[in-house]
């Protein structure tokens, strides 16, 4: 009763034939507009709520956090990920005083380890340095970005877990940047949405096995990581993420707290996965829009040259200088809709939205899509436009239904970190480069392939160094 609206289901299938599986964010937006922004679908006989909209996100995300911040326990993603580490890390676990005691400790490490501040500053223009040297030896020829974007992002972060810097075609690194890329899209694929629906067939050798076995792999790895980092660590003084971790757990000792040493090879996952393919695949978005929007390139190009004018390289305060590129690397990351239905949500008690009744334990999916190109709340809310970011005067201001890191108690712990990415990476390379789509390359394809995270389809770059140079 009072329960939010939605599709008829089927007996044993719930409303799985009409939804595209590999791609269901048209459906989802076609059932909005027939039953509004809070409505339900049966996913096989589990019911489960879509939020679409800024309103309705915001009252369950920000006004009811306590009620929406839950993580259901029964999906594939938990049993893939979880159960072979034996800890729930910080992305897939449940709301409650572990997961609140391990996002403190990751946000204060994050924050200690110098994110927006000159270290984590320095790791990256470094690694935008490596880049640079790779485009460097591309000139003239088409490159394909997708790996080495996905490379340096996987490096910023290692130096945060691990104050390493992996060679491109190190085996550890191509391992890890392999199983974030595979993952993301079995997840919420059609083989996760099978195994999600239907208990029956879990234990059958279906391609959903892969992800298994990829965690399985991937957490054994890190566990002789941890191992090997032991022999040369000083107790009190930490070197980086994993050192901090074991300090405090030899603080703690048996407190009965969430700290233990599966938790941490969970915690490196989780960190390394989600600072990967989402800042990889925004910066691959971004450089498709502005390869085939020259004229936008060019005048971030004009402004990017004004503020540095002498300055050896940039720093993320420039920004405030910067309304033009700011816009336009906002814009980047809505169009970019880089986590089109966030990390599914689940409520952990009975609770009300928009005054429909909704019972506790029942999968939430926050759609931000349905917001970053919510009508009337962008100037135009289908094209890239960076004058979605400013005002008359050119000034940059940032709408409320901006939220591609999600809102609320489980907005996304790296926030910082990928924005200060975004902005060093994307100055640093439009201030010594041309960016062109190349001529044999057909016309440019914008729809991305649907997964957790949303991937640009592999595309051709041309690289050229500017000949105005002012540094
Ligand atoms: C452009 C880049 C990024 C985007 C668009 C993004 C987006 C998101 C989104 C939508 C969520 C889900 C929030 C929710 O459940 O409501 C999330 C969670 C999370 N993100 Fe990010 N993210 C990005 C980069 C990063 C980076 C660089 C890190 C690592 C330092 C990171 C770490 C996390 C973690 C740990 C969570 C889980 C938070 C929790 O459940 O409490 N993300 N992110």
């Amino acid at each position: 009763k009072d329960f939010p609206p939605g599709p008829r289901p089927l007996p044993i299938l719930g409303n799985l034939l009409q939804l595209n599986l590999e791609n269901p964010i048209a459906d989802l937006e076609r059932l909005a507009k027939r039953y509004g922004n809070v409505y339900s679908i049966f996913i096989g006989q589990r019911p489960v709520v879509v939020i679409n909209g800024l309103q309705a996100l915001k009252e369950a995300l920000v006004t009811k956090a306590a009620d929406f911040s839950g993580r259901s326990q029964d999906l594939m993603v938990n049993h893939a990920a979880i159960v072979k580490a034996n800890a729930a890390g910080v992305i897939l676990a449940d709301y409650n005083a572990g997961w609140r005691e391990q996002r403190r400790f990751g946000l204060m490490t994050l924050r200690n380890f110098g994110l927006g501040k000159q270290t984590m500053e320095q790791n990256i223009l470094r690694e935008t340095q490596y880049i640079t040297q790779l485009m460097e030896q591309s000139v003239g020829k088409n490159m394909n970005p997708q790996q080495l974007f996905h490379n340096a992002a996987s490096n910023i972060i290692c130096q945060v877990l691990f104050a390493r810097h992996f060679d491109y075609e190190d085996e550890f690194m191509k391992f890890f940047v392999g199983v974030f890329q595979q993952t993301s899209k079995i997840i919420n694929g059609r083989w996760g949405m099978i195994y999600d629906s239907f208990p029956i067939v879990r234990n059958l050798p279906l391609p959903f096995r892969k992800a298994f076995n990829l965690f399985e792999v991937a957490h054994g790895k890190l566990l002789e990581m941890v191992a090997e980092n032991k022999k040369t660590r000083i107790p009190g003084k930490p070197r980086h993420f994993i050192d901090t971790y074991l300090d405090e757990l030899d603080k703690r000792g048996n407190d009965g707290s969430s700290f233990s040493e599966d938790q941490l090879c969970a915690f490196i996952l989780d960190l390394h996965f989600a600072g990967t393919d989402t800042t990889a695949n925004t910066l691959l978005t971004g450089f498709l829009y502005l390869m085939n929007y020259p004229q936008i390139q060019e005048r971030c190009q004009q402004e990017i040259d004004n503020v540095l004018d002498g300055k050896n390289e940039a720093c993320f305060e420039d920004r405030h200088q910067m309304p033009y590129v700011q816009a336009v690397i906002h814009e980047i990351q809505r169009v970019a809709n880089t986590v089109p239905l966030s990390v599914f949500h689940c409520t952990s008690r009975d609770t009300e939205l928009m005054g429909y009744s909704i019972p506790k334990g029942t999968i939430i999916i926050p759609n931000l899509t349905s917001v970053l190109n919510e009508e009337g709340q962008w100037k135009s809310p289908l094209d890239f436009n960076p004058e979605n970011f400013l005002n008359d005067q050119g000034q940059f201001v940032k709408p409320e239904a901006f939220m591609p890191f999600s809102i609320g108690h489980r907005m996304c712990l790296g926030e910082v970190l990928a924005r200060t990415e975004l902005f060093l990476i994307l100055v640093t390379l439009l201030r010594r480069f041309n960016f062109i789509w190349p001529e044999d390359a057909g016309e440019p394809n914008y729809t991305p392939v649907f997964g957790t995270t949303m991937t640009p389809k592999p595309y051709p770059m041309k690289v050229q160094v500017r000949s105005q140079r002012l540094s």
